[in-house]
């Protein structure tokens, strides 16, 4: 019989030994690295905030690097201030994600990319029922629509040769209100939101073209676009994306280009996002073993932890309510 007894110690260690076995063959798809040096890389929005940051940082590594966003002025500064850092010459393209012919155009012009990044975004934040049908259609045009835009126009270009240039990567850039609808992101949430389905779905149809899906979950990021933002955000959207901490552009650069080195799908930037990243993790592919670890033996504490946080929003709104009578 002492054969085969099985202490109770011993399967506190054969258990969770045999589980990150079992997920170690199991993850799909299989983990890969995306090289970025003397690659192409292409970031729209890179003119300003974390596409600017994250065009600093590809452009240092030796990559070369081509921005797109619509303010020619703007773009010209970006490629001066660029050159002035690391001596690289980056391309510049002005187009608007929401005009198809356009980003075709300049996605032809500048050749095929190993690396998309999908950063471009606008943010508006208000309570529906104040907003305006223009400003809604405006965000889900420029952060949904624009990014199947530029994804059509680069795929055919991405998924040439790519056999002999190794694997390419495309990088999408959503936002803790893509992973949880947050007060006053209604449109905002829904185009972050509806960037998942996109990302979950075009991972399995490029697989086998070797290239990596990376969706990018940064919290209230320090750039040009939150300090507009700020000035007309509800109050109590402040309140309740507090409860990420804040961040500088070029943090969020590093751990985008991490991801995307690193060919993970769900990219969280801060300790929040991670504790997000796994309370959400749904059927998203994972290529991380250990990742995939973590996600299945703290799903019911996650979740446990995601309905205090609804709990104290929701005591936020009451108190905001409460003190704050309507007009
Ligand atoms: N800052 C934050 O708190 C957070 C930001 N994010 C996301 O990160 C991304 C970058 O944000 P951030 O750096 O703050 O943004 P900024 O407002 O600082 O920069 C936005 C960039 O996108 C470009 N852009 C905007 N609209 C269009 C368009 N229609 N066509 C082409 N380019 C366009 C802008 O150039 P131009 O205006 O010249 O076109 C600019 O280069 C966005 O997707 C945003 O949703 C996610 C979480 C938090
Ligand atoms: C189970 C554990 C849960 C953990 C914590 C949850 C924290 C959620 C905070 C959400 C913050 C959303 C910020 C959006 C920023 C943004 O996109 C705008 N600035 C526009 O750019």
């Amino acid at each position: 019989m002492a054969g085969v007894y099985i202490s109770f110690s011993s399967l506190i260690l054969i258990v969770p030994l045999a589980l990150l076995l079992l997920l170690y063959f199991i993850v799909r798809p299989k983990p890969a690295r995306v090289p970025i040096k003397n690659r192409h890389v292409f970031i729209t929005g890179g003119s300003s905030g974390i596409g600017l940051s994250l065009a600093h940082l590809c452009a240092r590594q030796g990559a070369s690097v081509s921005l797109l966003a619509r303010d020619a002025a703007k773009l010209e500064e970006a490629k001066q201030s660029i050159k002035l850092a690391t001596g690289c010459d980056v391309s510049v393209f002005s187009a608007d994600v929401r005009d198809y012919d356009a980003v075709k155009r300049a996605v032809e012009e500048a050749g095929p990319i190993d690396v998309l990044v999908c950063n471009h975004g606008v943010f508006v934040p208000q309570e529906l029922a104040e907003q305006e049908i223009e400003e809604i259609k405006f965000m889900v045009d420029v952060n949904l629509m624009g990014t199947f835009h530029l994804i059509k126009a680069a795929l055919p270009g991405m998924k040439k040769n790519r056999a002999e240039l190794g694997p390419g990567s495309i990088a999408i850039m959503s936002s803790q209100a893509g992973q949880v609808g947050i007060y006053g992101y209604t449109a905002y949430s829904a185009s972050k939101f509806g960037l998942k389905g996109l990302a979950e779905a075009l991972q399995q149809e490029i697989i086998s073209d070797n290239i990596h899906v990376s969706l990018i979950f940064p919290p209230d990021t320090d750039t040009p676009g939150l300090v507009e933002e700020t000035k007309r955000r509800p109050q109590l959207t402040s309140i309740i994306a507090a409860s990420s901490g804040a961040m500088k552009a070029d943090e969020v650069a590093k751990k985008s280009l991490n991801g995307i080195e690193s060919g993970t799908f769900i990219v969280p930037c801060n300790f929040e996002g991670f504790l997000l990243s796994v309370a959400t993790a749904g059927l998203s592919p994972q290529r991380s073993f250990l990742m995939a670890f973590v996600e299945v033996t703290t799903a019911g504490l996650m979740r446990l932890a995601g309905l205090f946080f609804q709990w104290n929003w929701y005591g936020a709104i009451d108190k905001w309510r409460s003190t704050n009578t309507r007009t």
